[in-house]
C-alpha cells in the first residue's frame, strides 16, 4: 500500500499516503464544490461491447438480475470458502432509504446480450464528521463479474457513481473496503460468535479448539432459551420517535456518524423480516425506553459444500444502551439471533462493541473493514471506538 502506486486513486480527492505526515492540511473538504453547469453531463465511456444501465430495483426483473450478479461475483472471505448472498429484500432496503435517486443504482450491460456484468451504487445520507453535518453518498455494492476483472473497469464505475452524486450537488462520500486503499479514516477488526458451532466447524468456518471436543465446544456456546433483561421486545413503529432521540443523543459522542431523523429510523431500524431485527427495552416501571439493539441479516453462500449451502449470519448494527448494561443487552441479542436459528453473530469492534466482545464469546475474524471518506480529509486516523456508523 505505501510502496503501491495506485494510478486511479492518486487522482482522487482522497486523503493520499503521502500527505500522512503533513500536518499544515486542515481537516475538510478537500476540493470546492464545481458549478453544476460545469459537472460532466454525459456518462464515462465504457469499452465498446458494454452499456450503462441505471437499475430499478422496483422492478423483480431487474431486482433478480442484480441479486445474481452479486451472488455469483461479489465479496468472498480470503480463502474463498464463502460469498456475500445479500437478499432481494435486502437489497431494495439497503437502496431504498428515504430521499434515494434511482440514478445512483448503476448497471453495465453486455450491449448483445444485455447481460448485467457490473454494478455500482449511491444512496444519499447525512454524516457527522465532528460538528460539521455533510450531505454524502454512501457508497456500496461494487462489482465486476468474475470475467471481466482487471480490465480496470472499476474505476470507471466509481467515476460514473461520482458524476452522478455530483449532479445531485453532494461532492462527499463514505465507503468501506476488505482492501487497503488511500486512505482509511480507521480499520476496524470484524469479530465472530458462534450460535451453531456444530455447523460452523462442519462447513470450515470455525476449527475446533486445542483439547476440545464438539460435546464440550456446544456446550461453551450455549445459550438460554429466553432473553433476561425485563421489558426485552420486539421494535414496533410507536417505538420511533424515542428510539430516534435515544439514537441521537448516543450517536454524540462518536467522531463520525450518522445524523438519523425519525424518518431515517423508521427505514433502518423498524423490524423487517429475513433483513432487520431490533428490539428495545421497556422500563415495566416507567414505561419509557431506556435501550435498544439491532442486527441484520447477511448470509454468506458456503462454496462447494457438500450438504450445506448457506451460513446465516447476523450482523451486529446499532446499539444504545443507557440502563441495560451492554453486555447483558448484547447477550439477549446473541438469545434471540439463535432463537431465530442464525449459525453466527459478527460484530465490528467499533463505537462500544470491544466492551463485550471477548466476555460474550466472540472470536477474532481473519481480516479488517477499513473506513473512508472520499473529499474530506481528517487530520488524525481514528480509532474505531471513535467510529459510530456501520454500513451494510
Ligand atoms: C462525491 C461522490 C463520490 C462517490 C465515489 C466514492 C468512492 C467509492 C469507491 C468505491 C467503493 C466501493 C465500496 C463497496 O462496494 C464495498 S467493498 C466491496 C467491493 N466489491 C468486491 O469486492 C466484489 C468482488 N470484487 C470485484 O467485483 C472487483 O474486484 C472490484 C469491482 C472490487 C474491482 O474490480 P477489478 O476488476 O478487480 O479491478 P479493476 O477494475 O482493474 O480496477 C483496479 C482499481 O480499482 C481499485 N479497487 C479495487 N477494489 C476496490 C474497492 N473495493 N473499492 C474501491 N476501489 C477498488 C484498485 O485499487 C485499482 O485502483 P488503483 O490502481 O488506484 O489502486
Ligand atoms: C460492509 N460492506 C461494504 C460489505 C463488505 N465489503 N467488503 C467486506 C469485507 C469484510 C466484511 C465483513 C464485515 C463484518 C464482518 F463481521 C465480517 C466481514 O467479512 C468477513 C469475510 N467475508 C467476506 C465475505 N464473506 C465473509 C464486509 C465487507
Amino acid at each position: 500500500t505505501l510502496s503501491q502506486s495506485h494510478k486511479f486513486w492518486e487522482t482522487q480527492p482522497v486523503g493520499q499516503f503521502k500527505d500522512l505526515r503533513d500536518t499544515s492540511l486542515r481537516e475538510g473538504p478537500i476540493e470546492s464544490p464545481t458549478p453544476l453547469s460545469e459537472v460532466k453531463q454525459e456518462p464515462y465511456n465504457l469499452p465498446n461491447l458494454y452499456e450503462w444501465v441505471t437499475c430499478d430495483m422496483d422492478s423483480e426483473e431487474t431486482c433478480a438480475e442484480v441479486y445474481n450478479l452479486l451472488s455469483n461475483n461479489y465479496v468472498e472471505d480470503d480463502e474463498n470458502m464463502f460469498r456475500f448472498n445479500y437478499s432481494k429484500e435486502f437489497l431494495r432496503w439497503a437502496l431504498h432509504p428515504p430521499g434515494y435517486y434511482k440514478s445512483w443504482h448503476i448497471g453495465v450491460r453486455v450491449k448483445s446480450s444485455k447481460k448485467l456484468v457490473a454494478f455500482i451504487t449511491g444512496i444519499p445520507a447525512r454524516i457527522r464528521v465532528r460538528s460539521d453535518v455533510v450531505s454524502m453518498a454512501e457508497v456500496n455494492f461494487l462489482c465486476v463479474h468474475k470475467k471481466l476483472r482487471s480490465k480496470r473497469l472499476a474505476p470507471v464505475m466509481i467515476k460514473e457513481v461520482t458524476r452522478r452524486v455530483h449532479l445531485e450537488n453532494i461532492w462527499q462520500a463514505a465507503y468501506t473496503a476488505g482492501v487497503v486503499l488511500p486512505t482509511p479514516i480507521t480499520s476496524c477488526q470484524y469479530w465472530h460468535r458462534s450460535l451453531n458451532p456444530k455447523k460452523l466447524i462442519d462447513v470450515g468456518f470455525s476449527r475446533l479448539g486445542p483439547r476440545m471436543t464438539m460435546s464440550r465446544t456446544m456446550k461453551l456456546f450455549k445459550l438460554p432459551d429466553s432473553t433476561v433483561t425485563p421489558g426485552f421486545r420486539k421494535m414496533e413503529l410507536r417505538d420511533v420517535p424515542a428510539v430516534t432521540r435515544l439514537l441521537r443523543t448516543y450517536m454524540m459522542q462518536f467522531v463520525v456518524a450518522p445524523d438519523l431523523d425519525e424518518l431515517d429510523v423508521e427505514h433502518w431500524i423498524l423490524p423487517k423480516e429475513d433483513v432487520i431485527d431490533s428490539y428495545v427495552v421497556e422500563s415495566p416501571e416507567t414505561h419509557k425506553l431506556t435501550d435498544f439493539c439491532s442486527f441484520y441479516t447477511l448470509p454468506s453462500s458456503i462454496l462447494g459444500h457438500p450438504t450445506h449451502s448457506t451460513l446465516k449470519a447476523a450482523y451486529s448494527y446499532y446499539n444504545v444502551s443507557t440502563k441495560t448494561p451492554l453486555l447483558q443487552l448484547m447477550n439477549d441479542a446473541l438469545i434471540v439471533a439463535k432463537q431465530k436459528d442464525f449459525d453466527v453473530f459478527n460484530a465490528l469492534d467499533v463505537m462500544h462493541n470491544e466492551t463485550f466482545l471477548k466476555e460474550l464469546k466472540y472470536g477474532p475474524g481473519d481480516g479488517k473493514l477499513h473506513y473512508y471518506l472520499y473529499n474530506y480529509r481528517l487530520k488524525h486516523i481514528l480509532r474505531p471506538s471513535e467510529l459510530g456508523l456501520v454500513l451494510l
